[in-house]
């Protein structure tokens, strides 16, 4: 790649043209700036097109989605860098569908923007271009909420920045897209999204818990059926592939599906064309599949529970939701939403969160991620007494796993503090409740009896009336999957 490429920067921002400009000269590069997209279509008439060229968004004028279409018209091969500090899906969405090469969330780090300009020129030089990196991410509201398509995906943390920015660009691919997350992490919202921004939006999205339905119901589901074709099917049913024609098919706990329905799902979307149960005429579809699990489909497929060449055809490229916890830098935006969409739904004015409030939001774990928050902030908008909401009030809506009762044994209280725990997942819509309880059960006796002798394993064992293998055992997956 050659060092003296023509990169242009197109920004209304001053700094933002001076310092990009200046990094990239830096680096050999032979760089112009350009306070609107006008201009720059101007030179783009009398002077050498560039090798690459940035564009900001908003600027006054010609917008840089604007520039880059006119740009596309004329110079089709040349990779444009849209800039933005609006990275919401809407925005991404945009400008990859106008065809951006990159987007880059603002601010941005400047090695990152130039490492960014080194592996999208290549395109321009003919050799292949290295997949997109990550850029760097600072929070900005991005103003993203309920619009009119239902509830929008929400935050501005790292991880979210470059989760909109996967989504804005898949959205384009008729890729199949695995999502794989904890349960609340938004997977759902993500696959409406994939479909939103897609060129399949005007059509069908369907959407199907594959866990939420019998096994023996399951296939006339998904691919319909004839009248008569078992008893009570009296008339016919078109399945969820034939009303996701043209559009896409959202298979959500895929890991649920039993084995002999992979097989033929396997067969469909390999072929695109199935018989509905107890049918003759073969139906054709033309649907994008986007499937999602909160398991470990790796080791089901090592259980042989999953079949790995399902696996294979549903995971052609895979997005992970992170867990809330990780990423609670999200916690105190999402709250404010969703105080705000209750607000709306009671017609009353938004409760708001007062400093010690949101830094208990911060401090708690949220197993059942974004919907556990959701679901918190619609008790406190209908139960926290004031307007101002404490950290009492929080303390209160949470799980109070922890409580004792002052009255209570010390076992009554652990059986109710359980029993509180359980309601709170339960009503967090967790499915895996028992497994959760038995490890937390297994950390706390292990932790307890490893206190009690000084950390050695054997006695602990011993005290717990375990075998030292499975402490070690226990051990071992408890530490791994905290
Ligand atoms: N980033 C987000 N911004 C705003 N709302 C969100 C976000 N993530 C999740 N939600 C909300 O949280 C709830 C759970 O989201 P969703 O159903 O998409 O999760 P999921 O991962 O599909 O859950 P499950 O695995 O249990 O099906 C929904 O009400 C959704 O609107």
């Amino acid at each position: 790649m050659a060092r003296d490429s023509r990169i242009w920067i197109v920004d209304d921002d001053r700094s933002v043209r001076f310092v990009l400009a200046t990094a990239l000269r830096d680096e050999g590069y032979d760089v112009d700036g350009f306070e609107n997209a006008a201009d720059a279509l101007a030179a783009l008439r009398t002077r050498l097109a560039p090798d690459l060229l940035f564009t900001d968004v908003r600027m006054p004028g010609d917008d840089g989605l604007v520039l880059l279409e006119k740009l596309k018209a004329t110079h089709p091969e040349l990779p444009v860098i849209v800039m933005s500090a609006y990275t919401d899906i809407a925005s991404t969405a945009g400008a990859f569908r106008g065809g951006a090469h990159e987007f880059l969330s603002k601010p941005f780090d400047l090695d990152d923007a130039v490492a960014l300009a080194a592996r999208a020129l290549p395109v321009r030089n003919g050799a292949p271009a290295a997949s997109a990196g990550k850029a760097a991410d600072v929070p900005a509201d991005n103003g993203n909420d309920v619009g009119a398509d239902g509830p929008q995906l929400v935050g501005t943390t790292a991880a979210m920045r470059a989760l909109f920015r996967a989504i804005g660009r898949l959205a384009q691919a008729p890729l199949s897209v695995l999502i794989t997350g904890e349960t609340g992490t938004g997977k759902e919202l993500v696959a409406r999204a994939l479909h939103r921004e897609s060129p399949r939006a005007a059509k069908p999205f369907v959407a199907l818990n594959t866990a939420a339905i019998p096994a023996e119901l399951l296939e006339s589901e998904l691919f319909g059926h004839e009248a008569g074709a078992f008893t009570g099917a009296t008339r016919r049913h078109p399945g969820r592939f034939e009303q996701a024609d043209g559009g896409t098919l959202f298979l959500d706990e895929i890991g649920d599906m039993p084995l002999p329905l992979q097989t033929r799902l396997l067969r469909v979307l390999a072929e695109g064309e199935f018989f509905r149960v107890g049918g003759r005429e073969l139906i054709r579809v033309d649907v994008r599949v986007i499937a999602a699990t909160h398991q470990d489909l790796e080791a089901l497929v090592g259980e042989g529970r999953f079949r790995a060449d399902l696996l294979h055809r549903l995971d052609v490229v895979r997005l992970r939701l992170p867990p809330l916890r990780e990423r609670r830098d999200d916690v105190p935006l999402l709250a404010t939403r969703f105080l705000a969409a209750a607000a709306r739904r009671f017609d009353m004015p938004p409760k708001r969160l007062g400093k010690p409030a949101i830094e208990r939001l911060l401090a708690y774990d949220w197993p059942g991620n974004v919907r556990e928050l959701e679901n918190l902030c619609w008790r406190l908008a209908a139960l926290a007494p004031g307007e101002n909401i404490g950290a009492a009030d929080v303390e209160s809506a949470l799980p109070a796993s922890t409580a004792i009762v002052d009255h209570a044994t010390a076992a009554d209280a652990w059986d109710a503090a359980l029993a509180q725990w359980a309601r709170a997942q339960l009503a967090a819509g967790r499915a895996d409740i028992h497994a959760q309880a038995r490890e937390r059960f297994d950390r706390v006796l292990l932790d307890a009896a490893l206190e009690h002798t000084g950390g050695r394993r054997a006695e602990a064992a011993a005290r717990l009336g375990l075998g030292r293998n499975t402490l070690t055992r226990k051990l071992g997956t408890g530490r791994k999957r905290r």
